[in-house]
């Protein structure tokens, strides 16, 4: 395991790095939580097909809620980024997550007959809820790297646990393709793009700011982590 202490500054992590991506330092500095989220028992069951299906039922629930509000994350994303050519593609990915990603959910949904209610107005999970107010927060600060940083640990723990289980073949429709919407290359190469975005920005910040960074980088870590946990509870 790594042994980065979180108080190790990108300027120090560079100095021993040659082209160290200031996200990869993100990472490195939250190793121990990185592993974890990404490594969840909930990733691991669901590689095995042997995740009860009334846990995937109340975590597929609560992640409806949760792309609504990625959603309006990447409305501000794409309000806030810094010329059309980066808007681009934010809007793409957003018209994927309203079309692919959604029709997933409705067969989903029937495929697993979770009631009309639960799918539009659910009851939501504390942490559910946590991790909608943390996006909400990042939206209305209307700062770029702030809201991508959230954006970020999503998108790329999501690929990471994704690719790590995308090998084998699924019996289960909802369970093969809630895998390859997360392991595929344009969903690699946008998670890319989206890493780049905040590797460009990162080193122009403050020390102090770069620290903000890494904080916020960490409440996603932990909303991700809770998010998990909360599907056994
Ligand atoms: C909780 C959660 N994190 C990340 C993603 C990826 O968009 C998701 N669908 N749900």
């Amino acid at each position: 395991m790594d042994t980065l202490q979180s108080k190790t500054s990108f300027e120090e992590w560079t100095e021993q790095k040659s082209n160290g991506r200031f996200t990869n330092w993100l990472k490195a500095i939250h190793q121990e939580k990185w592993e974890s989220v990404i490594n969840h028992r909930f990733t691991n069951e669901l590689g095995e097909e042997s995740l009860d299906k009334d846990t995937f039922s109340q975590y597929l629930v609560q992640d409806y809620a949760f792309v609504d509000q990625l959603v309006k994350l990447i409305g501000h994303a794409i309000g806030t980024a810094p010329s059309l050519e980066d808007r681009i593609p934010l809007v793409n990915f957003l018209g994927q997550v309203t079309s692919e990603e959604n029709t997933y959910f409705q067969r989903s949904f029937e495929a697993l007959d979770i009631p009309e209610k639960d799918q539009t107005d659910p009851q939501l999970l504390p942490a559910t809820k946590k991790f909608q107010q943390l996006m909400a927060e990042a939206g209305r600060s209307l700062n770029y790297a702030n809201i991508i940083t959230v954006f970020i640990v999503a998108e790329w723990s999501y690929l990471s646990w994704a690719s790590r289980i995308s090998e084998r073949s699924y019996s289960k429709f909802y369970f093969g393709e809630w895998v390859s919407l997360h392991a595929n290359p344009e969903f690699r190469s946008f998670v890319d793009w989206l890493r780049n975005q905040l590797d460009q920005i990162g080193p122009t910040l403050s020390t102090e700011r770069q620290q903000e960074i890494s904080e916020l980088f960490e409440q996603s870590l932990d909303c991700e982590q809770a998010f998990f946990d909360s599907a056994y509870l």
